[in-house]
């Protein structure tokens, strides 16, 4: 088995640290490849995703990744920007369907923005669509405005669309996983404005017929960010377009004390899948060994449950994570008073040593 590990950039390599150290205490071999990415492969290689990252991350069985982009590289042409390497990564291997679990822990209850009764016992999936909606549509670009009041003037333009399929097969991913959880699925869309969306909530609709265990329930996306912040528990699985689900899983990251707990897993039709926290590369902190190490400790968890098939050696980890945090271990995102401040490093070290 072999599993590729892509830094990147920013706080990336700090946090990948970590979970490597992590994944080489767990007393099993494991066979890893590491490759830039990124802008650190920008400025190495001159592109963010060369050939040889793809290539390795084609062949993995699975993909550890830590995070792109830098603002130095905002002004590069787009197809040179590090972020670019995250989405083609996404739409190469076909990484359509992103669960992002937000869970609180019991002891972070006091490190969230929200009130602890509103939030304590909070768990639930945000199951975002990842390679299609207006990140991919075509065309897109700059040119004059071909009509309307400003015709002929510079506009920006973009395409949102979904096809059937896409819409299809994240339906039955997302029901799936309702299945195994509440049994509930608020699909989230924009229907009453966007026909991309509309058309969404017609599909979504009928792949239900197929799973009438699951109680489906639809809302607009912005009552949903409403909702995520009045009554967040209301929720079990919650399944979206690209760009809803990017801003709404932010969102649901703050809930549970800080963006640095949450990661996520980027599935194709079989399984395969990269892992990553939801986080950015927090270029405001690298550097200073103060980043959370835990939504990528916790994606090194959901690579060996999801893909790897190593559900023991998973809970391994999510049992050591929970441990630090009773022990009141805190990087400075989750600090609170009568909390123990760590670095990245200890924080890492300290789920080592509380692997059982
Ligand atoms: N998948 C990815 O690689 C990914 C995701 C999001 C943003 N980005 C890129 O990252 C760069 C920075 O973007 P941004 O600032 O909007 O988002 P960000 O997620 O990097 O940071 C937002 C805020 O959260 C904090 N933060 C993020 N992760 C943290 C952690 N583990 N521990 C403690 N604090 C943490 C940051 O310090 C910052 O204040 C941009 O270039 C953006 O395009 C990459
Ligand atoms: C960096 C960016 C392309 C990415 C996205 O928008 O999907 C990020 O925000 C994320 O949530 O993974
Ligand atoms: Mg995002």
């Amino acid at each position: 088995m072999k599993i590729a590990i892509l830094p990147g950039d920013g706080i990336g390599p700090e946090i990948m640290n970590q979970a490597v150290k992590v994944m080489n205490a767990l007393g099993e071999k494991f066979e890893t490849e590491t490759v830039p990415v990124g802008g650190a492969a920008y400025a190495a290689q001159g592109h963010p995703l060369p050939e040889s990252t793809l290539k390795v991350a084609k062949e993995a069985d699975a993909i550890l990744f830590g995070a792109v982009g830098d603002f130095k590289y905002d002004t590069l042409e787009r197809s040179l920007r590090p972020e670019q390497a995250i989405l083609g990564l996404r739409k190469h291997l076909g990484l359509f369907a992103n669960f992002r679990p937000a869970i609180l822990y019991p002891e972070l209850a006091g490190a969230s923005s929200l009130k602890p009764e509103i939030v304590s016992g909070l768990d639930i999936m945000i199951v975002r669509e990842l390679t299609g909606d207006i990140y991919f549509g075509q065309p897109r670009g700059v040119r004059a405005a071909p009509d309307g009041p400003f015709k002929g003037e510079r506009e920006g333009f973009d395409t949102m669309r979904y096809t059937e399929p896409e819409i299809r097969r994240i339906a039955h991913v997302a029901f799936q996983a309702a299945q195994k959880r509440g049994k509930r699925l608020t699909s989230v869309d924009k229907a009453n404005v966007l026909e991309t969306f509309q058309f969404w909530r017609d599909i979504v609709t009928d792949v239900h017929k197929e799973y009438q265990d699951v109680k489906l329930d639809h809302m607009y996306v912005d009552n949903a960010a409403m909702q995520l912040v009045r009554a967040p528990k209301e929720f079990d699985v919650v399944v979206t377009g690209n760009m809803f689900g990017d801003i709404l899983s932010d969102a649901a990251a703050m809930l549970t004390g800080s963006i640095g707990m949450l990661p996520s897993a980027s599935l194709d039709a079989n399984n395969k899948g990269l892992y990553e926290p939801s986080h950015g590369s927090a270029p405001d902190i690298a550097g200073k060994d103060i980043a959370n190490p835990l939504a990528q400790i916790l994606s090194l968890a959901m690579m060996l449950r999801y893909s790897l098939g190593k559900t023991e050696q998973a809970d391994r980890i999510e049992t050591a994570v929970k441990s630090v945090l009773k022990q009141g271990l805190r990087t400075v995102d989750i600090f609170e008073a009568g909390t123990t401040k760590v670095s990245t490093t200890q924080m890492g070290d300290a789920v080592v040593k509380a692997l059982a």
